[in-house]
């Protein structure tokens, strides 16, 4: 396969395995975990559907793996779990290992259009062209995942990948799920950061890539979106995430089918995640047809 297999892990009755391919989207060896639950594992092989989580910053498409705890539900309800990696790794680019909010492990999922990264940094192009054909195209991968039934769903900046991307590609996705994610990055610190350093300065590049923003063109539709967020999330409460825009924007769009969940304490740590992994992961098989 065009895949390299790193690992395979027996979980939950399934299989975690651990994959590597060459991407020419970014021109680097991309990482990816894809857990096949029982339901696929037979003979012959059977066709499940696919939820794609997108980690947040720092991560690579092992902490989700690791304790996300998707897997738990996922094995239960039949659904395979794709992890890919956050950015294109292992390049030498000047200071893009220097903070943990830009460069390494802090794409935010976009194209850049901005040097050093443009060219590389392509990873929406890679999240929703390369990497399902590569996947659903594999001789061995493409027997146990349905290209016709993926949802998607991730963490902070995995949220706002999670909820832009589906929002720009509507049909694409059955679903959409996000844990904390940075709902309106045009407005908040980290956001501004990164946009400014792969886009540029025009305001209005931005805009297309901002979850609160994509919503106008979403006006009185079904969301089929599922939120939760943390109140005792620090970067919640320092105002990188604000979904309560994401709200007001919804509201006046008058779309529907959206419940944003405020869970009491909870920080923005996997903690939080495995406490509702199982919910997301009922949210997407609800639409998968599961
Ligand atoms: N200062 C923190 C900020 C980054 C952070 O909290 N990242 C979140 C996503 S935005 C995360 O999932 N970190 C990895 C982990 O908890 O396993 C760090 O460097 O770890």
């Amino acid at each position: 396969m065009a895949f390299t297999t790193k690992a395979s892990i027996a979980s939950f009755g399934g299989k975690l395995l651990k994959l590597t391919h060459v991407s020419s989207s970014t021109g680097t060896d991309m990482a990816v975990n894809v857990f096949l639950p029982p339901q696929a594992l037979t003979t012959p092989p059977q066709k499940v559907p696919v939820l794609i989580f997108l980690s947040g910053l720092t991560c690579s498409p092992e902490n989700c793996s690791e304790k996300g705890f998707l897997q738990h539900a996922a094995a239960r309800r039949g659904l395979a779990i794709v992890y890919p990696d956050t950015s294109p790794k292992g390049i030498d680019i000047a200071g893009a290992k220097d903070t943990y909010d830009f460069g390494e492990a802090a794409s935010f999922y976009i194209d850049a259009t901005q040097p050093p990264y443009a060219g590389i940094y392509n990873m929406e192009t890679y999240l929703t062209a390369e990497l399902p054909a590569a996947l659903f195209g594999d001789a061995e991968l493409g027997a146990w995942l349905d290209p016709a039934r993926v949802s998607i769903t991730g963490h902070s900046m995995g949220g706002h990948g999670a909820l832009t991307l589906y929002l720009k590609n509507p049909g694409k996705y059955a679903s959409v799920s996000a844990f904390a994610p940075i709902s309106n990055p045009t407005r908040c610190p980290w956001g501004e950061k990164a946009f400014a350093g792969y886009l540029g300065d025009d305001r209005d590049e931005w805009k297309k890539h901002d979850a609160t923003e994509l919503l106008a063109g979403w006006v009185g539709r079904d969301l089929k979106a599922l939120i939760d967020v943390g109140t005792g999330d620090n970067f919640y409460k320092q105002g990188q995430l604000l979904p309560e825009n994401f709200e007001a924007a919804a509201e006046k769009a008058g779309v529907t089918g959206y419940e944003v969940r405020y869970q009491k304490d909870y920080d923005h740590s996997y903690y939080f995640i495995s406490t509702f992994s199982d919910d997301h992961v009922e949210h997407a098989a609800k639409y998968l047809g599961l």
